[in-house]
């Protein structure tokens, strides 16, 4: 048999019929939310049709849901008419929410892998860009738009066009104080946010082989932001032992037999990918973006790159055009530049192994007067097992707010967002103009530099600092 990548074992698994000329996936898992879902249950209803598969279907409420005492409900009258909608449109067509007051509620990407519900080999949509994240389980799994919603919750297949593959080899240690954030941001800054367009990225090399299953999804996380179609990691032991005992996990002989077929699941050896590129990050210093796109990123001990310094015009403009936005200037120092919030959370960096990075940071220090900064927890699992460890006190003692979780400051879909000019240091995946609110200014970072930053008031370079990386490790059910 010709040697094959991960992608195309999980790919060719799921075709319907091979011989068609318009390729037809089967779909595994679908996951929704309340902000895609509602036009596409609209139109099947529109459609006479009905729910094909609730079995394969899951919901969750993530992105318009308060972060702060959620017994008064939603206060905004369309999130809550999404929210309503959604547990409406799952009880009529009996599918499983795990909505606001739900003890497992979370966000969707963090909630998929921490139940079980993701598992390798799978195939995984869901109307969300950031469904790339379950890739780091070894499934294919991309985001739709509401008419593919539609379309697979009525047949569960998905037409696709067959995407490129792109080997993103990663090879070298971290340096300490660098994250599987940084190694992203910085892969990003090199390839460009187009730099992926129709490629599934499948990341490989001996610094992947070494992260933890947080560390991983990270990166699948924001793979999308590079432009590719999704992002891949072959699964492993780790991915084994993150998956078992999981609530929707196979168990007892199945999950003997489930384990056997994933282990078929990686690249062959004299496999070929469409295009590689090696990245060593040995000498990699934690990344801070400077600009209005995850691909105007620099590192946190350079400056504000000269704008007529760019490789092509286009370029020039497009970072002009973020710097003023963003009301700063080339040259400027990255560790010069005060902030007005910190943000640590997001499908990025909201799992147990970021809080427990960014408490080894925040330790006995205290929040900076100037600084309002919270923690939101990535689901209510990460919430009670940081409480569990006592995070939740390190963050309060020093001054962050300590939230329920959602995608809060993520994108300002519900009460938590900048206000016109301010400056926020974050770990979530996008820093677009009013991503977090209406002329808000975003720096995407990792979660050590985001608890730096709330200490400091100012981007700051942890490498400097008196920390251990004894945080990381790899979660386990408990
Ligand atoms: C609201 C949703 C459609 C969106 C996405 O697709 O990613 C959001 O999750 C985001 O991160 O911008
Ligand atoms: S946390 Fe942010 S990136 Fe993730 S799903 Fe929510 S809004 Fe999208």
């Amino acid at each position: 048999m010709a040697p094959k990548t991960l992608f195309e074992k999980v790919w060719e698994n799921h075709l319907i019929d091979p011989s068609m000329e318009q390729p037809l996936l089967f779909i595994d898992l679908h996951l929704i939310h309340e902000v895609t879902s509602p036009q596409a249950f609209s139109l099947l209803r529109e459609q006479g049709r009905t729910v094909r598969r609730p079995d394969l279907t899951f919901a969750t409420t993530d992105h318009n849901v308060p972060t702060t005492d959620r017994s008064e409900g939603i206060a905004d009258v369309l999130a809550k008419k999404q929210v309503q909608f959604l547990t409406e449109n799952c009880k009529e067509f009996g599918i499983d929410v795990y909505d606001l007051n739900h003890p497992d509620n979370g966000i969707v990407h963090i909630i998929g892998p921490e139940l079980g519900l993701t598992t390798p080999g799978k195939t995984i949509v869901c109307g969300d860009s950031h469904t790339s994240t379950h890739g780091a389980f070894g499934s294919l799994a991309f985001g739709i738009g509401s008419s593919e919603i539609t379309h697979v919750l009525a047949t569960q297949t998905l037409p696709q066009e067959k995407p490129k593959t792109m080997n993103v080899q990663i090879e070298g240690d971290m340096p300490r104080g660098v994250s599987s954030k940084d190694i992203i941001l910085n892969i990003i800054g090199q390839m460009g946010t187009q730099g992926g367009t129709g490629y599934i990225i499948e990341f490989t090399g001996s610094t992947v082989r070494n992260m933890s299953m947080e560390e991983r999804m990270t990166i699948c996380n924001m793979a999308i932001e590079a432009g590719a179609r999704s992002g891949m990691i072959a699964p492993d032991e780790k991915t084994f032992e993150f998956l078992k005992q999981r609530h929707f996990s196979p168990k007892g002989q199945q999950w003997e037999d489930a384990v056997k077929e994933w282990q078929k699941l990686y690249t062959d050896l004299d496999a070929v990918y469409d295009h590689t590129l090696t990245i060593n990050v040995n000498d990699l210093a934690p990344q801070v973006t400077w600009g209005t796109n995850p691909g105007q990123v620099t590192s946190i001990d350079r400056s504000i790159p000269v704008t007529e310094e760019l490789a092509d015009s286009s370029e020039q403009t497009a970072a002009e055009a973020s710097l003023s936005y963003m009301g700063l200037e080339s040259e400027t120092k990255m560790e010069d530049i005060q902030l007005d919030k910190v943000f640590i959370g997001s499908c990025t960096n909201a799992r147990i192994e970021d809080l427990r990075l960014a408490a080894g940071i925040v330790s006995d220090n205290k929040v900076d007067g100037n600084i309002e900064a919270l923690v939101v927890p990535g689901s209510y699992h990460v919430k009670r097992k940081a409480e569990k460890e006592g995070l939740d006190q390190i963050f309060i003692k020093a001054g962050f707010e300590w939230r329920e979780p959602g995608c809060s400051m993520c994108l300002g879909m519900n009460p938590d967002f900048l206000k016109d000019g301010e400056r926020c240091a974050s770990t979530s995946n996008r820093n677009f103009e009013g991503r977090q609110g209406k002329g808000g200014r975003t720096h995407l970072v990792s979660p050590m530099m985001a608890a730096a930053a709330a200490i400091t008031g100012q981007l700051t370079d942890i490498r400097e600092w008196d920390f251990t990386k004894e945080a990381v490790m790899n979660e386990t059910v408990s």
